[in-house]
């Protein structure tokens, strides 16, 4: 594989976790995904680059960041018993492994925008995409990216939500404290996960869900404006809003977005 002469160190962080640090890469996750159909890979092995070329967000953007400014990482998990049905329980233990890691640095207004963007105040600082691996009705093996806005300052003018934690906290935070401990949340919340803790997780989740109970404006694919606050998540993982004659509505990732 010609991307491997990238690779600045190979470590084990405990026991369970092998860490390959790349200087540069086109994406983490399609390096890993890579190294998974080579059969290379084990349980929990994580890749962290300080730069990437082709960085790939949500929906098929691009997740753009800057050269050793920001936390750029996936891990490679194994399940044999999760169900494609319940992938909103492994959103959940990602989401809120990155929001655990990063409330320690205390940002204002840190919350989880559904499905797994980690806003402070109304911005957002991090992003993350799973990538699975199929077989009949079961999650075989997931790619777990995350992109977490660290240190950067600047962000392109054309992503004017776009923040840092730094910009947040008016602080530089150390990449290796921040990248150690949301490997210890995903270590902790991936377990509750492979133990079945699904209403734990849930619970944890909603907790911090992004204007939760809260009035707001949506918009729905038709552009159509409307008033509801967000309820819940339903079994299939869809965003329920009730609407203003209480009654609830159901609503996948591309079929409504915040005004
Ligand atoms: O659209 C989003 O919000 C998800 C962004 C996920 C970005 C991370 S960076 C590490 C990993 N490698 C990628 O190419 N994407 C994810």
């Amino acid at each position: 594989m010609s991307i491997l002469c990238n690779i600045e160190t190979s470590s084990y962080i405990n026991t369970r976790m092998k860490i390959i640090k790349l200087s540069a890469i086109n994406s983490t996750n399609s390096f890993l995904k890579e190294m998974v159909s080579d059969s290379m890979v084990d349980d929990f092995t994580v890749v962290v680059a300080k730069k990437q070329t082709s960085g790939r967000g949500q929906m098929d953007t691009k997740w753009v960041s800057e050269n050793g400014k920001n936390l750029i990482m996936s891990v490679f998990c194994k399940f044999s018993e999760l169900f494609i049905a319940q992938q909103k329980f492994l959103n959940y233990a990602v989401s809120i492994s990155v929001f655990e890691a990063v409330k320690n640095y205390k940002p204002p207004k840190l919350a989880i925008k559904w499905p797994n963007d980690i806003l402070s105040e109304k911005d957002k600082i991090g992003g993350i995409l799973i990538e699975n691996s199929l077989k009949k009705d079961k999650i075989q093996s997931s790619v777990v990216g995350v992109g977490l806005n660290v240190n950067q300052e600047v962000f392109p003018v054309d992503l004017p939500n776009a923040s840092s934690i730094k910009k947040k906290i008016n602080k530089e935070v150390d990449l290796e404290e921040i990248l150690n401990l949301v490997l210890q949340q995903l270590q902790l919340n991936i377990q509750l996960l492979r133990d079945k803790q699904y209403e734990l997780l849930e619970e944890k989740y909603l907790r911090v869900l992004y204007k939760k109970n809260v009035p707001s404006m949506f918009k729905n694919s038709q552009n159509v404006l409307f008033m509801g606050k967000i309820v819940g998540i339903s079994s299939e993982g869809k965003l329920q809003i009730e609407l203003n004659d209480e009654t609830i509505q159901e609503f996948g990732l591309k079929e409504v977005s915040f005004v």
